[in-house]
């Protein structure tokens, strides 16, 4: 693609990662090119990301990046090496780019595997699209930027999960609150999930688009590469998962996020 970008589209180098910056009057956001990786998205009517990023994040190039929505394809998790799959790992190409009055569209390549279509303005919805034969696994493992973790609460999650921890069927409390390491993976049969983020006066809504499963994770204090020792209090983790049920060649799963000041 053509090198000459309008002006809501500049690329730059985080130390060794190709980055997008999009600054548009309805929203600022930041994609790594490894990756495909939303690593920021303020709207205009927020006074703070809506999405956490590490404040040690290297940006070093083969590191997964520590915040924002990394891909996580073609597995989830530890099932094979690396974690969470390699499209957080690669580079990926910016194909095409939309630019109008109500935001900005950005469409993401990797190879022939799969696609992002990233739509930021006020909201912001990304759609992932799996094309190769093979069957996948997916998350949009998104990270959002809270005041106080102490301080949050989720609404609207099924009343059970499976926690990874315990490896066992939990039952859990409705709205559910972070007060520890919590690794839990439900199913995605409520949607959208509303983080209430109390002190920053703001609700979160999360909608899960052809998910199966629906995961939450904040480290609290287990060491987490790339993230500082109090880096677990300003983030939570609410995913947007294919994990059981495989992705077919042609599918797509959505996250879409909006963000409602209280
Ligand atoms: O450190 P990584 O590979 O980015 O993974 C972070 C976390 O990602 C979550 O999705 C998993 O449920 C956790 O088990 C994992 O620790």
């Amino acid at each position: 693609m053509s090198q000459s970008f309008p002006p809501e589209i500049n690329i730059v180098t985080y130390n060794q990662i190709p980055v997008v910056e999009v600054n548009h009057p309805k929203c600022q956001a930041k994609i790594s090119l490894q990756g495909a990786q939303l690593f920021s998205w303020q709207p205009a009517h927020c006074s703070q990301d809506v999405l956490w990023l590490s404040e040690v994040e290297p940006f070093v190039e083969g590191n997964a990046i520590r915040g924002g929505i990394p891909i996580c394809y073609p597995w989830f998790g530890g099932v094979k090496q690396p974690a969470h799959g390699f499209a957080r790992l690669r580079l990926w190409t910016l194909n095409q780019y939309q630019i109008t009055d109500d935001g900005v569209e950005l469409l993401f390549k990797l190879d022939n595997d799969a696609e992002i279509k990233m739509l930021l303005n006020e909201t912001c919805t990304l759609t992932f699209t799996h094309f190769s034969e093979e069957a996948a696994q997916l998350a949009l493992h998104s990270y959002f930027n809270v005041a106080d973790i102490e301080q949050v609460a989720v609404f609207n999650l099924p009343s059970d999960c499976f926690n990874s921890l315990t490896q066992q069927q939990q039952a859990v409390s409705s709205p559910r609150k972070i007060t520890e390491n919590v690794d839990e993976i439900y199913s995605a049969e409520k949607s959208p999930s509303i983080i209430a983020d109390q002190d920053n006066h703001r609700e979160i809504s999360v909608e899960h688009i052809n998910a199966s499963q629906i995961v939450v994770w904040n480290p609290w204090h287990k060491v987490t590469s790339s993230m500082s020792e109090q880096g677990y209090r300003t983030m939570l983790c609410v995913e947007t998962a294919r994990i059981s049920s495989l992705l077919a060649k042609g599918e797509q799963v959505s996250v879409k996020i909006s963000v409602k000041s209280n």
